[in-house]
């Protein structure tokens, strides 16, 4: 059962931008839109409303809004992960009984920010969650941003339910997500957190990575699922370089996420800006942005090649395509997109 649950979930997903409109509302259409998109890349799935996806900065009606966009448009074809975490026990409860009627795969949350909550309040908090719904639960453990250091202890007791079938793990530490696979267990899943270290993480005993900077690179990041998987590290290890260069440049504009949307918006995928505090990107940055969405499309051509096997031959199809694209700009992204989903 629970194995059956390792291969159900194991995988590469994508930590979904939310899509909002030139005003900043959440935006029904470009949130299927932006769906599509990943749905021929060879992604496993999508991780709705975490912190890529600014659940924290959205009402509760909000967070629904973009995971009933993301159902509508790729249910059935892509695993849909929710990220169901908020600050009151109640809110969190709300969204996991939304996201078990719309048919999303698992929920997963962070613990309650601000107070200062001693381990039996996030356990609780957590377990309201597991028990509202039938779906699988995923704890997000990211101690930098909420300050809660997930212990063993708790990983063990939560890992020992039925219902709890994985972890993410964002903190840096590989030797923390090492322990934590040891102590969930061989059926237990553990995700990669820090994109910098996904082949690091794999080797440590993740099964795939939740990841920020995926949305612009899904493709590499499954070639490189691939090569680990395939026992190429040499080869993991140099693309695992290749994209830490672009994620290191990613990270030198004043937001990640409003640098990724701008460069998805040169693909033709449009999700308007983050949303404040989370900075705007800044019109002086469109010149080197737009060079760097093409530095990043040039690596998929070249990496997507790569990947060995059925995997490795998709991958060659896609950079073909990519190759194709290069120099063109707006909508080529978004056609390729569609194009390669009506033949999947
Ligand atoms: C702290 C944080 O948000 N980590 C994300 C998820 O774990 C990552 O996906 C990062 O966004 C990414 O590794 C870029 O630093
Ligand atoms: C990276 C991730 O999982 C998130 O943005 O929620």
């Amino acid at each position: 059962m629970a194995t059956a649950l390792i291969n159900q979930f194991e995988g590469i997903y994508i930590a979904l931008y939310s899509a909002y409109d030139e005003n900043g509302e959440v935006d029904r259409e470009r949130a299927r839109q932006l769906a599509r998109y990943y749905a021929s890349t060879g992604v496993k799935g999508l991780y709705v409303c975490g912190s890529s996806g600014e659940g924290m900065l959205q009402s509760v009606e909000e967070r629904k809004r973009m995971l009933e966009a993301v159902m509508e448009e790729v249910k059935g074809e892509l695993t849909v992960i929710v990220h169901v975490g908020a600050n009151a026990t109640r809110d969190s409860v709300e969204l996991s009984r939304h996201a078990e009627q719309w048919g999303a795969d698992a929920i997963s949350a962070v613990p309650s920010i601000y107070y200062r909550l001693s381990e039996a309040a996030v356990e609780n908090h957590w377990q309201q969650m597991i028990d509202s719904t039938s779906l699988p639960f995923i704890i997000y453990n990211i101690p930098q941003t909420t300050g809660f250091n997930l212990s063993l202890n708790l990983l063990s007791r939560m890992a020992a339910q039925e219902k709890v079938i994985g972890v993410k793990m964002s903190g840096e530490s590989t030797f923390d997500l090492q322990q934590f696979k040891v102590a969930g267990g061989d059926d237990f899943l553990v995700f990669n957190g820090p994109d910098e270290q996904f082949l690091a993480g794999r080797i440590m005993g993740a099964d795939g990575g939740i990841g920020g900077t995926y949305g612009v690179m899904p493709e590499l990041f499954c070639a490189l699922n691939q090569l680990f998987k395939d026992g190429h590290i040499q080869e993991a290890q140099a693309l695992q370089t290749t994209i830490n260069g672009l994620i290191k440049k990613l990270l030198g504009y004043p937001s990640l996420y409003g640098a990724c949307k701008y460069v998805l918006g040169l693909r033709g995928i449009q999700t308007g800006q983050p949303r404040l505090p989370l900075l705007p990107v800044r019109e002086e940055d469109h010149a080197s942005l737009a060079v760097l969405n093409e530095e990043i499309i040039a690596a998929i051509a070249r990496y997507g090649m790569a990947a060995g096997g059925a995997e490795g031959a998709k991958g060659a199809e896609r950079a073909e395509g990519a190759e194709g694209a290069e120099g063109a700009e707006g909508a080529k992204g978004a056609e390729r997109a569609e194009g390669d989903g009506r033949d999947a």
